[in-house]
């Protein structure tokens, strides 16, 4: 058991990279993606089942927890870990992007955002400070800078006050944050499409020093084209023995190139949400399993997989219980989404690895075949 975080590069292909980060409460294999535990729970999993479709990590979020039942409750019942039942690392979002996306009446200043609950109207406010002793206490393993995302598309000179305003309050949560032995703290990116900010941003945040950096400010709108010309770039100017997360991603193909192009950590609400609203990933694409066709279908929903679904259930069942609102649609479908994508980031690990991953992104969109399957 290691007291400090430290990542270990193991093998590159190309821009790929494959490693470990070490960390008290256990390793994370990258390229990894996180399941996102949004209210303290990967919604429809018991945190066993979450350890079992592979997940290393997995992610929080500030900007909920704050709200309900509070920072100060999960920390007065043991932290975040005991609280959910998950003993292995958690990245806690810092809650800014939330804030944007989901408060109401929200003030930006210098100092950071008063906002009032989606909740229940309560007024509350964020900045790097507050931010910090947040996650302090949840006790998240890697704490995520307060940071602004704007909304894309931007004009320049908004997407520079923006970037230049989430570096100082980098900074700030840097001096906040202090010196936590096995607790990493993560600096965040910004500058949406713009090389040269960019190239700003990820000079500031190695002037400032962190455990880890994300690339931001990106999956919001920009489209997978955009996202992938940023990513030509923006990860190029980070250090490179340190992990790289890219915020918000994503659908299994955008995950493969944000791989292709260097990055080493990624979260996404989809395969989980996805498993809800009856939207399934397969190796060959995308299966909407309440659709009539599956009715009477007595295959698995992927012949491949070993997940409890595939491995125990028809077709035509998935379609009945998802038709008649029954909770084990949405834990099924949701396990073999989660399944299905950590089979894809250790089939990256291998391929990395084996200095094959040319070929394996041949096979991975090879299979895939168009639309609904
Ligand atoms: O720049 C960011 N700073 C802090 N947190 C973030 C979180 C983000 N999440 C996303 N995108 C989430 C996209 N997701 C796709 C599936 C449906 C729900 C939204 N971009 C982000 C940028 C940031």
């Amino acid at each position: 058991m290691t007291e400090r975080f430290s990542f270990e590069l193991k093998a590159t292909d190309g821009k790929a990279r494959t490693g470990v980060i070490n960390t008290p409460r256990g390793e994370i294999r990258t390229p990894a993606f996180m399941p996102v535990g949004t209210a303290a729970t990967v919604k429809a999993m018991m945190p066993e089942s979450v350890r079992a479709t592979g997940a290393d990590i997995l992610l929080g979020n500030t900007y909920h927890l704050m709200l309900r039942p509070t920072a100060e409750r999960i920390d007065r019942l043991g932290g975040l870990h005991k609280f959910m039942n998950w003993d292995r690392p958690i990245l806690t979002d810092s809650g800014g992007f939330q804030v944007m996306s989901l408060a109401g009446l929200r003030k930006l200043t210098e100092k950071g955002v008063t906002f009032k609950s989606h909740i229940d109207g309560s007024k509350h406010e964020l900045t790097p400070e507050r931010s910090m002793e947040i996650q302090k206490l949840l006790g998240s393993d890697i704490v995520m800078c307060f940071d602004e995302c704007p909304a894309l598309p931007a004009d320049r000179d908004r997407i520079a006050e923006s970037m230049r305003l989430s570096m100082r309050w980098a900074a700030r949560s840097k001096e906040a944050f202090g010196d936590r032995p096995g607790h990493a703290l993560f600096g965040i990116q910004q500058g949406g499409l713009e090389a040269d900010f960019r190239e700003e941003s990820a000079e500031a945040l190695k002037e400032i020093g962190f455990d880890g950096y994300a690339v931001g400010g990106l999956a919001v709108g920009e489209g997978q084209e955009a996202m992938f010309g940023c990513l030509d770039h923006a990860p190029d100017h980070l250090p490179k023995d340190k992990p790289r997360y890219l915020m918000g991603v994503g659908k299994p193909d955008d995950i493969v190139g944000a791989v292709a192009r260097g990055i080493d950590m990624m979260d996404c609400v989809l395969p989980s949400r996805s498993g809800r609203t009856g939207q399934v990933f397969t190796r060959r694409g995308v299966v909407n399993i309440k659709n009539a066709r599956h009715a009477d279908d007595p295959r698995p929903l992927d012949e491949a997989c070993s997940c409890p679904a595939c491995s125990n259930y028809s077709r035509a069942y998935l379609h009945h219980v998802y038709r008649s609102n029954e909770m084990i649609s949405g834990m099924l479908l949701t396990w073999h989404n989660l399944h299905y994508f950590q089979e894809i980031m250790q089939g990256m690990r291998d391929a990395i690895g084996a200095g094959t991953f040319e070929d394996w992104q041949a096979e991975f969109h090879a299979q895939r075949a168009q639309g609904d399957i």
